[in-house]
């Protein structure tokens, strides 16, 4: 019953809709217990020879009234009490969305995205139909049985009725054995479901790759594995939700040949009538849902329970990026890096270690590095994505990042992450993720200055093209356009391109560097990449390597140093003159043909 008492919040809440939902049920359970009485009366009157036309159409008038009234209340419980438990669905949902939008990103590198769907949906129906059907189910167990139970004490024999019960107890102890059983592999059913959803996100995710590899049929040897994994879990619990019925009409069973045994005896003693006899055996048989409903109780609320738990324990994760700020201003000024050492958390190894160096308000800061060298991870230190080590690491207008409210303090910032991401939607939508009321002369020159605007009057539908998983495909280059055509249209304060022209071709870099440097006169910039000519304009270069700072500069300041920086320019240089030499040569043969 623990699940009870964790739903105690929500049955305050819907307090209204319980309480009458149970009284409706009550009324039910009371219209219920009429016909038999009807029918043990209509029997005594025939073989008494007592019925007469009158008295026949009295019994059948009150059995049409007790079936309009039965229907209506029948209603009602349905309403009040499924509309409840659809609200807590609702209620549950809503939060673990909120949970789920406010955790960090280490929370989803610790957990798969196939679980969290899992908790999301089975695991909140699960909870659902404990405070829906499972209220039902115990609400209807105790008052038409306990009515049933008194009816029969009362009108028919207390003696017969308490013999009847005798194999009672045997039930309530093996369901609530069951029950715990139940709980156990329910628990590992949804695990096992989780893993089984996690396979699938997974593969429809990775289908390209899986396909080039040729690896389909190990995938889904793998997944008819875990799909296996999932049917054997739910057999167990299958066999143990066999065993309710069964046992639950057993007792019935023994309770009926109790009933017909002893009141045989008791209608040839004259202790009651034949028809009372056929009353009490009919109320016997309207004993059989509400010991099944005290079954299924068990049932629903052990999977309530184990499922309720699990939705504890994604709720209960505290989130490792820290809520509480003292300042509500925007940040604004100059930002500082004093990161002495910087390890991701959950990993003991040093991901950045002496990254000293200032970001001026206004100025373009360039960080180039091999791959692995930190840079990346400077950023997702900013964007306060994870917490750098000490509070004093990174300070943004001389305070703390953390001492800010973490919207004001990303909502300064316009990134454009590495692995760019659009939406299943239009273009349109995308570039306006941060506003759609946007006029669109804003995106059409928001899209000018990342340079996709032909490319997006070229698509049929334009703007309105939708994109993504539900329309059509992206090069990598247009896919990182329209990435910073988004961060470019919210104006930020700070511009963050994380490798961001790293598929676009050497022109359409200048000319996207070009718009960005007229147009954001005064605001800051901050340019990870690997190709130099991405920062040579930047007023401060850093170079990175192995999570240190090797060099900084500017560009002119470091191919004087004759470092790092000047050799990969030096090559990159080289391989772009071949490139536009090579392009040069099939221009003109084509010229030529
Ligand atoms: N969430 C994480 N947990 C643990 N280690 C991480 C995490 N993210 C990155 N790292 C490690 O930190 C180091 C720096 O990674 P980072 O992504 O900052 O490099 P980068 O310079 O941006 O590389 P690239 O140019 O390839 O994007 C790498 O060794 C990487 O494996």
């Amino acid at each position: 019953m623990k699940v009870f008492k964790k739903l105690w919040w929500f049955f305050k809440r819907e307090k209204n809709s319980y309480i009458f939902g149970v009284i409706m049920l009550i009324l039910v359970a009371l219209m219920e217990l009429i016909p038999p009485q009807i029918i043990g009366r209509v029997i005594d009157s025939i073989t008494q020879g007592t019925l007469t036309p009158r008295s026949l159409t009295i019994f059948i008038v009150v059995l049409l009234v007790t079936a309009i009234f039965t229907y209506i209340f029948r209603y009602y419980w349905r309403i009040l009490i499924f509309g409840a438990s659809h609200r807590l669905g609702k209620i549950l949902r809503t939060r673990m969305f909120g949970k789920f939008s406010r955790m960090s990103p280490y929370f989803y590198q610790e957990r798969r995205t196939g679980d969290l769907m899992a908790h999301a949906t089975n695991d909140i129906r699960a909870v659902q139909n404990t405070a829906g059907p499972g209220i039902l189910t115990i609400a209807d167990s105790i008052i038409t049985g306990g009515a049933v139970l008194i009816t029969m004490a009362v009108t028919v024999s207390p003696k017969l009725t308490l013999i009847t019960m005798i194999p009672l107890p045997f039930m309530v102890i093996l369901t609530s054995y069951y029950g715990k059983l139940l709980n156990r592999g329910f628990r590992k059913a949804q695990a096992a479901f989780s893993e089984l959803n996690d396979k699938t996100q997974e593969s429809i995710a990775g289908i390209k790759v899986t396909k080039t590899f040729g690896y389909e049929e190990s995938d889904q040897k793998d997944f008819k594995a875990l799909s296996d994994d999932v049917v054997e879990k739910n057999l167990k619990v299958s066999k143990i939700d066999a065993l309710f019925d069964p046992t639950i009409m057993l007792v019935i069973g023994m309770s009926y040949f109790l009933a017909i045994i002893f009141g045989a005896e008791m209608v040839l003693s004259d202790e009651i009538t034949l028809g009372q006899l056929i009353t009490f055996t009919t109320y016997l048989g309207m004993m059989v849902w509400p010991l099944l409903a005290l079954g299924m109780f068990f049932n629903l609320v052990q999977r309530g329970r184990a499922s309720y738990e699990r939705i504890e324990e994604i709720m209960n994760t505290e989130n490792d990026i820290g809520h509480d700020y003292r300042i509500e201003d925007a940040p604004d000024g100059d930002i500082s890096l004093n990161i002495g050492a910087f390890n991701f958390p959950g990993d003991d190894e040093v991901a950045l270690r002496d990254v000293n160096f200032d970001i001026r308000k206004g100025q373009t800061v360039g960080i180039v590095g091999r791959t692995g060298s930190g840079k990346s991870a400077v950023i997702r230190l900013l964007l306060r994505e994870f917490d750098a080590n000490n509070p004093k690491d990174i300070t943004y207008g001389d305070v703390s990042l953390r001492d800010y409210n973490i919207s004001n303090l990303r909502a300064q910032f316009g990134y454009v992450p590495q692995d760019h991401f659009l939406f299943s939607t239009t273009i349109r939508e995308n570039i306006a993720f941060s506003n759609p009321v946007l006029d669109d002369e804003i995106i059409h020159e928001a899209s000018r200055l990342s340079n996709i605007h032909e490319d997006i009057l070229a698509f049929t539908d334009g703007y309105e093209t939708v994109v993504g998983e539900r329309g059509v495909s992206l090069s990598g280059g247009q896919k990182q356009r329209i990435s910073i055509a988004r961060a470019l249209i919210t104006d930020p304060e700070v511009l963050i391109l994380d490798d961001s022209l790293s598929a676009v071709d050497a022109q359409t870099e200048v000319n996207i560097l070009e718009n960005i440097s007229r147009v954001r006169q005064g605001k800051t910039n901050i340019i990870t990449a690997h190709r130099i000519s991405a920062v040579s304009k930047a007023d401060l270069i850093i170079v990175m390597d192995a999570g240190t700072i090797v060099e900084r500069g500017t560009h002119e300041e470091l191919l004087d140093a004759g470092g790092w920086y000047y050799e990969t320019h030096r090559q990159q240089a080289l391989r772009q003159n071949l490139t536009d030499e090579l392009d040069d040569l099939v221009k003109g043969d084509e010229s030529n043909e």
